[in-house]
This record gives structure tokens, sequence and C-alpha cells, in this order.
């Protein structure tokens, strides 16, 4: 650039600098009496005066001085505050109310691939190169054309189709001459020789699977400068499908501008253009402005308004400055700014849609976020963006949510049509749309139906290779095809899986016998589903579920006895000491009733209290196989306790422990049937055969987990719920009374009429001891004093988790033979804790607890012929509320959704487990059961055609690229 150009050019910026700074800084000065406010203002009136060299540094310095690293930064943020999806002046919860389509939320980082492919590789060096090549060309004016770096692009790799150009991403299409290469993958380009986009397709169609082009480089994108790359990089968007599963956050109506126009509003316009320039702003920036006149509704009375007679109705004219902004100075040469005007022709008539700003001129506006489309006539303005939704970004790793939208823009146009790698007979089955409709659908839909079906398929999918994942895998793990078939069979018709009692072990029925009861229905069902598995070659992995004291324990028991009259081992593995012991002296209960004794296992409890010298003997017993059933705490899955053939493990309130502790029963294989101890041992059982086999696991779930949550937590489980109550139970009563005074009063009278009356009284509380911090809290320990002189002639026990075993065994052994009448607690009693004659339940502080634990610590009452109460008592009116739904519903099923969709799988499941819960950026557990029932049924009908996938190409290959299988239940 000669002296001269240079001298122009810097005068240029300066002004233009001035424009831009002062209205900023003078804010920054009266807004904030900031002192170095008035420092930036005299810099920036001295720049003014100062000579053109100096002028250039203190355009730096003050840039600096605002807090950014040079003038292009300064250029970018302004953009990018301005649209970052108008955080300060749109509200998006508001939006979400308005459009419940799509929940609000934020949704984690997509982490569902593993890293690019080797072809993806292939193609961003290629990609790189390519670009690097546009580099050096763009010094030639000609070459300065991202649209011929598209063209070229797309025709060197497979899978591309050609882009329908958006006004995002205008300024990449300037309709100048093409690239082309000249042969296969040369970089060798030729001027205008446009590639047609038909014939670029028809050889990708050829050349490789489209769905791969999901997983290339983040590099296909046509026309990424170097800096975009590698911010994208940074912020983990390396492939194509990593940055199309960036979904939008919600999305803002663009409402027709008819009644007002507001700054900040999303809004929808149809007006005819009156100018375009492409405006060289600096040495290294430059911008288009496009104006657009708009007739819109006159609101309020304005000297220039336009009265339409005809229609009778007040227009007014307004201006739209609609304004893009390009740095690089590459972007600054005059063919490309003139390519960029030429887009846009004088007297088109548009429809541009974005957020507005208002400007100082009255009826001017300026748009730095649009989308702007011309229409074909003027007709076309009447049919067009009655629904518009604009789609509101989660910022990610500092990238800004609308330089997000244009590069999500710029992927989507160069998706090919066919990535999909579902099955068309499925996607009709189950009424799913394309993938690349539900990209399209979900970051640029034409209205909410388009969102919510697309929103849909993509829910589907993350559920559907969830699932096909868990069911392969288990497939591979099967020997022959009958096996295969029969455990797809099994999730297809559990009803049909079941063993009938006259098939049971002798010992089972010996067991059976012997209980005080008789089975309800659906036990019955559940135990034959469970024996049914015990026999197969092939672990089980069952989730027993049933409401509060429906007879879930009985139920495994007899399953242990399976186990061991097959001449096998069982392990019972419980959160608590105190659970291990009720459950040890029940079982010990009901072998004693046996009527041939001889036949009973023998059976110990191992638990953290048990002495060294104590569970030396247990551990020598299991290893040797003396010892058929060990009931016991964590402390059985320790390395050193061995099995000498333990065939099934019983975890009992399963939630409670991690994934991974539920997974060491794996590594205790059994192996030696040979060393089978029990005389009893019958050797009709199929399974005797294999050597080698995980146990069968049987985990029991207290907290009814949704059928949904279940499927998305243990996939590949199989579900027996237990669906009746033992007869006789009475219903529990449950009140809710606000924690005051006079609610105390009533709450006191009530307990002393059961305890009159001869009953027996929890009292549960959410902490130990008082705390300074929630001083709002009753603590059971602090309580203790005040209920024992309260209630005189009655004795108060006192249980909590910071307890000695022995001294918690105790407390609750007090309160079952009845020498305490009431128990002070904390939320450890609900676990599995088993008192019949308990008969009145009060929850202090109600409010602290979710809605399925309040229903748990409930079951903990009504478990005998008595009738009982809850009494939960809430501390202020406003909980009052979201307690009543227990007093309305007694089922825990219900009571469990309820809780899902209020607080979530997180809240519903603890944090252990739900942090195995798959990650799904888009589906919510909680709302989108239904799709995940239609994705597992999906993914067994696509195993039941071929169950290696192997007619099944592109889904075996979409799956391997998905993420790594959770361990759980594998
Ligand atoms: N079929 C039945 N008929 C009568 N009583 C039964 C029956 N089955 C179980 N019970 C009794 O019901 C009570 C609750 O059973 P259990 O402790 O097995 O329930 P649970 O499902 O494990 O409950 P929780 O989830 O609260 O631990 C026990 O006292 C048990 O003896």
């Amino acid at each position: 650039m000669c002296t001269w150009q240079y001298q122009d050019w810097l005068g240029k910026v300066a002004v233009r600098f001035s424009n831009f700074f002062f209205p900023k800084i003078s804010n920054l000065y009266f807004r904030s009496k900031h002192k170095s406010s008035g420092k930036f203002l005299e810099k920036v009136d001295a720049q003014r005066k100062a000579k053109y060299p100096d002028r250039s540094k203190l355009l730096k310095k003050v840039t600096v001085l605002l807090g950014y690293d040079g003038i292009d930064d300064s250029i970018d943020n302004e953009l990018c505050e301005k649209c970052n999806g108008g955080k300060d002046d749109f509200d998006v919860s508001l939006a979400c109310k308005r459009f419940p389509s799509i929940s609000l939320g934020f949704f984690p980082p997509v982490e569902l691939y593993d890293e690019a492919t080797c072809s993806s590789m292939d193609e961003g060096l290629l990609a790189s190169q390519l670009y690097q090549q546009f580099l050096a060309n763009s010094s030639d004016p000609k070459l300065v054309d991202p649209d011929s770096l598209y063209e070229t692009w797309t025709s060197l790799c497979p899978g591309r189709e050609d882009g329908n150009s958006s006004s995002l991403t205008e300024h990449m299409h300037s309709g100048s001459p093409t690239l082309k290469p000249k042969a296969g993958r040369n970089l060798e380009f030729h001027l205008d020789e446009p590639v047609s986009a038909t014939t670029m397709l028809e050889t990708q169609n050829t050349a490789a699977p489209m769905q791969d082009i999901l997983d290339r480089s983040i590099n296909c994108i046509p026309g990424l400068t170097k800096r975009q790359y590698s911010q994208l990089e940074n912020c983990g968007f390396h492939t194509l499908r990593k940055l199309l599963h960036h979904y939008p956050r919600t999305y803002a109506n663009l409402q027709n501008a008819e009644v007002s126009i507001d700054d900040g509003q999303y809004l929808i316009f149809v007006g005819k253009i009156l100018s375009s320039r492409g405006i060289r702003a600096g040495y290294s920036f430059s911008f288009l402005e496009v104006v657009v006149a708009c007739e819109v509704m006159q609101n309020g009375s304005t000297s220039e308004c336009i009265v339409d007679e005809t229609e009778s109705r007040k227009l007014r004219t307004i201006h739209l400055h609609l304004k893009k902004f390009f740095r690089g100075t590459r972007f600054t040469y005059q063919p490309f700014l003139r390519s960029l005007e030429s887009k846009h022709k004088e007297g088109d008539v548009v429809c541009i849609s974005g957020k507005v700003r208002t400007m100082r001129t009255k009826d001017h506006y300026e748009m730095r976020e649009y989308t702007l489309d011309t229409l074909q006539d003027e007709e076309d303005s009447s049919t067009c963006g009655k629904e518009t939704l604009y789609p509101i970004y989660p910022s990610k790793g500092g990238l800004k949510p609308n330089y997000l939208k244009d590069i999500i823009s710029r992927g989507l146009q160069i998706l090919p049509p066919n990535i999909d790698p579902i099955p068309e007979v499925i996607r009709e089955d189950f009424k799913l749309i394309c993938l690349r409709d539900a990209y399209t659908g979900i970051h640029q839909p034409k209205n909410l139906a388009e969102a919510d079906s697309a929103r849909r398929r993509l829910i589907f999918d993350e559920f559907f290779y969830l699932q096909l994942g868990r069911l392969y895998q288990m497939l591979e793990g099967l020997g022959t095809k009958l096996e295969k078939d029969g455990l797809l069979d099994k999730y297809r018709k559990p009803e049909l899986n079941a063993v009938l009692v006259e098939d049971w072990s002798t010992l089972t029925k010996e067991f059976l016998k012997a209980l005080p009861y008789s089975l309800t229905p659906s036990q019955l069902s559940s135990v034959s589903q469970i024996i049914w598995d015990l026999k197969r070659p092939v672990p089980m992995n069952r989730l027993l579920q049933g409401d509060v004291g429906c007879g879930k324990t009985i139920v495994a028991f007899l399953a242990c006895m399976e186990v061991i009259g097959s001449g096998y081992q069982a392990a019972f593995m419980v959160p608590t000491e105190l659970l291990a012991v009720q459950h040890y002296e029940h079982l010990l209960k009901l072998l004693e009733n046996m009527e041939n004794r001889q036949m009973a296992p023998s059976v110990v409890l191992l638990t953290g209290s048990t002495s060294s010298r104590q569970s030396n003997i247990i551990r020598e017993g299991l290893k040797n196989g003396d010892i058929s059933l060990v009931i016991g705490t964590h402390s059985l899955i320790a390395d050193k306790v061995e099995f000498s053939s333990l065939r099934i493990a019983v975890i009992d309130e399963q939630h409670r422990f991690g994934v991974i502790q539920r997974g060491l029963f794996n590594s205790k294989l059994y192996f030696n049937p040979a060393s089978l101890k029990l005389e009893s041992a019958k050797s009709d059982d199929s399974s005797k055969g294999d050597n080698i086999m995980a146990p069968h696991v049987l985990a029991m779930s207290a907290t009814p987990i949704p059928r949904t949550l279940a499927l998305a937590l243990y996939g590949d489980m199989s579900l027996t719920q237990i669906t009746d109550l033992p007869p006789g139970r009475i219903p529990i009563e449950t009140y809710i009374i606000e924690g005051n005074e006079d609610g105390f009063e009533i709450v006191y009278k009530m307990m002393l009429d059961e305890l009159d009356a001869g009953g027996k009284v929890y009292l549960v509380y959410p902490v130990i001891e008082q705390s300074e911090q929630l001083p709002q809290l009753r603590a059971a320990s602090a309580d203790l004093k005040t209920i024992s002189s309260r209630f005189a002639g009655y004795n108060c026990g006192l249980l909590h988790g910071k307890m000695k075993s022995d001294m918690k065994d105790e407390a609750l052994r007090r309160f079952r033979s009845g020498e305490t009448n009431i128990l002070l607690s904390t939320q450890v009693i609900e676990i599995g804790v088993d008192v019949p004659d308990a008969s009145m339940m009060v929850v202090m502080n109600a409010e602290r607890f979710g809605i399925a634990q309040l229903h748990q610590l409930r079951g903990r009452v009504g478990r005998g012929d008595r009738k009982s109460k809850c009494i939960l008592v809430a501390s202020t009116p406003s909980s009052l509320n979201r307690l009543k739904v227990l007093e309305k519903s007694s089922d825990g099923f219900q009571l469990a959704s309820m809780d899902l969709v209020l607080r979530g799988p997180g809240d519903l499941l603890g944090k252990k487990q739900s942090g195995h819960l798959p990650e799904f950026p888009i589906a919510r557990l909680e709302i989108d059961g239904n799709i995940l029932q239609e994705a597992h049924l999906a993914a067994l009908k696509i195993l039941g055609e071929s169950h290696d996938l192997g007619s099944f190409h592109s889904l075996k290959a979409e799956l391997s690229m998905r993420q790594p299988l959770s361990p759980l239940g594998d």
C-alpha cells in the first residue's frame, strides 16, 4: 500500500474509531463515573487531533485500555455482545413458557464420539491444505471467493451436497467463478469450470457412505479460518456431529412487527432493499450494510405515517440497517466487497428476521443478527414468517451463541440427504423424520411442529443407540442362535418366561411351605420369572421392583433357595448393618419353621462389625462351600471374600450401591461345581454343565424407579414388578400439617392418642444435631429431651447414622420389642426397616425430603394389621402444596414419576446412581419416557432381524461411533 493510500485508510479508521468508541466510553464515563474513563475520553479526543501514525498507536492503546486484545477483538466482542442471545434484554424463560416444545436448560457438552476417524483426519488435512492454498491465493482478488472454496471442497470430498445459500453465510457465497479440482484429489484448480451439484452428489453416493461426514473433522466446513478452526477444536467441536449436536437452548418466536418495535425484540419483517454497500472500515475489517425499507403498522401517531386508504390501516415506513462484519484483511478487498453487495439487489423484496436495535434516528433500526430470504414476488410476503423460530444457543467455551449459530448453519449446508443410518422401515414404523431433516429442523425450524419432530427424532437416536448397544453386547456374549433368539424373546414377551411351582427345586418348595402366609399373585409370578432366568446359561440381570412393604424380601429369599437347592451359593447384600441383621434374623426364623430342618441351608451374617476371627471362619466357609448363603453389607464384595460357587447375588436397595460395587460381584465367578457340598443338591439343573459364569444378579429397589429411568439406567436389565400388597393391609392415613405452634399441638395430641391406644411412633428428623446455619430444622438428638418430657409416661429411643452399629441394633431392638414407644430417628430408617406394629410416623420439616423418599419413610408404618397414620409437618405454608400429593396417592410408582418430573433423575436416584446415567444432550428422562420405550422396541426389532447387525452396516458403524457402553449391567 502506498503512503497516501495508507494515510487515507488511517484517516477513515480514525473516524470510525471515534464513532465506534466515543459512545462506548462516554457511556462508561457517565454510568460508572470511573476515573479512568475520563482518561479514555481524553485519549479518544486526542486521536482526532493526532497525526495519522500516532492515531494508529492511540487507537490500539485505547482499545487495549477498554479490555480488548486489539481493534479486531473489540469489533468481534462488540458484535458478540449484541448477539449473545440478548441475555440482558431477552427473557428466555418467557419464550420457553410460550414454546413448551423445547425445554429450557443447560445441555451438557456432547461427548458421544471418539476421536475423529482416520478418514476424517485425512480430510481434515486436505481441508487445511486447501485452506492454506486459499489464503495464499487470497492476494489475487479473483480468488477471494468463499463460494469457490466451498464448492472446491465439496467436490473434493465425497459425501457433500450443494448447500443452499443462506443469508447467515452469505459472505461465503458470492457467486464468483468457481474452482474445480483438475482430477481426483489433486489440488490444482481451474477457474470458470462450475461444478454441478448433482454430479457431485452422484459421485459421493458411490464413493463413500454419506453418514461418515458427521464424524469428519470440523475442518470440513468450508471457509473456516485457522483461528475459527482452532477455537472450535478447543471448545470440543472436533467433528461436524459434535457441532450439530450443540442444540438450541430454546427458540424465540419472531413476532410479526405489527404492533410495536422495541429494542432487543426478535421480529420478522418484509420489505424492499433500498441499498447494499460493502464498506471497508479498516485495514482488516469490513462490513456489509443492507438497508431495507419496511412498512409496518402504526403504533401511536407519527407525522410520517403513510395512510393506506384501501385497507384503512395506518402504516409507517421504517428502515432496517442490516449489518454483517468481517474481520481479516482478505475481506477488505474491493472485489469481495462488491460481490457481497451484489448479492442484494435494490428493489428485491426480502423477508428479514432477527433481533432489532433502535438507532438514534427515528424509525431506523439496526440488525446484526438476522436471517434474510429473498422472496420471489410480493405475494410471498403474505405467507412469509407467520411463525418463525429463532434458535437461541447456549454458549460454549467462550464461543458466543450467535457465532455458533452461524457456524452450525454453515455445517448444515454440507449435509447430504442420505446420512441416516436408521433404516427407512424403522423410520416409518416409528414415524421418525430423516436425520438430515432432524438436524435442519432442530437448528432452523420453520415452526414449532418442525422443531418438535426434529427433537423427537434426535431423542429417539439418543435412546436407540443406547438400547441397541446394550442388547448387542448381550447377544455377543451368547453362543447359539437359539440362545440369542431366546434372549430377545425374553425382552419381547417377558410374561412367557416363568417356571411353574412344581418345577422349583425341592428346597425352594420346602421353604415356601414354611412361610406363615401365602405369596400374593405377583410375588408368585415374580419368583417364577426369576427362577426361569436362573435356569438360563446366561447371567441374569434383573431388577425387582415393588412398592414399600410389598414383600420383595421373600421373593429374593426364594430365589436364593432355588440356587442353593441346585447346589450353589447365594449372597445377599444390603446397604446397612441394621438391615443385614434384620434380614438375617428374619430368614433364620423362617428356616426354623421348615418341616425338614435337615434341609435348611447354612446361613451366616457378615458385616463390618463381624469380629475378625468370625470373619475368617466365614470366609473359609464360603471358599470351601460349607456356607450356602451369606447376608451382609459391602464386606461381601471385598477382595478377600471368595466363593466356591456363587450363583446369585441379591442386591437389596440397589440404588444405594454404586455401579462398580454392584459389578464387583461379577468378578466372583464360579467355576467349580465339583465342590458342591449340599447333599440335597439336585443334579437336574440345566445350567450345571457350564464351568465359568458370572453370578446372576437380582437387584431390588424400594424406590420404585419409573420404567423409563430403569431402561435408561439399566438398559439390558429385565424388570420384574410386584404390583400388589400382602392381603389385610390397611391404607395409611396421611396428614399434612404446618409446623407452627398450633400445628405441633395437633401433632402431639394425635401422638398421645396413638400411644394411649398401644401404638408405636416414629419421629423422623432431617438432621441429627441442631445447626446454626439451618436453625429452622428440628434435630433428632436435640429433640430427645423435649419429646421425653412431653410424653413422660412413655419411653423414647434415638436412632441415627452416627451411632455405633450395636447401639443402632439395640435401639431398633428395643423399639421392636416395645421397650421404647417413640423412636426419634433420622432417615436411616427409610431403608427396609420392618417393625410391623409401628403405627404412626411424624416427619419433621417434611419439605426437606423428596416425594419418593417420604413415600419410603411412610412405608415404615402400616406393615401390619394395625391402622396407621403418617403426619408430614411442613415448615412453611408454601411447602404444603408440594406435599399434598402424598395425601392423595399411595402408589409408589406414581409418586416416583412425579418426583422424576419435579426434581429430575439425579434427585430421585441419588448421586451414586444418577452419576451413571448416560448423558442425554437433548432427551429429558422425565418427559421423554415414551420415546425411550419406542427406541427399546426398535432396537429389539433390528437385532431380531440381524443379531450381529450384519445386515445393518450403517447402524453398526454408527454404534461404534457412539459413546463407549456404560459398564452398568454388562
Ligand atoms: N404374601 C405376604 N402376605 C403377608 N405378609 C407378607 C407377605 N409378603 C411379605 N409379607 C410381610 O410384609 C412385610 C414387608 O415385607 P418386606 O420387608 O419383604 O417388604 P419390602 O418389599 O422389602 O419392603 P421395603 O421396600 O419397605 O423394604 C414383612 O413383614 C413380611 O413378612
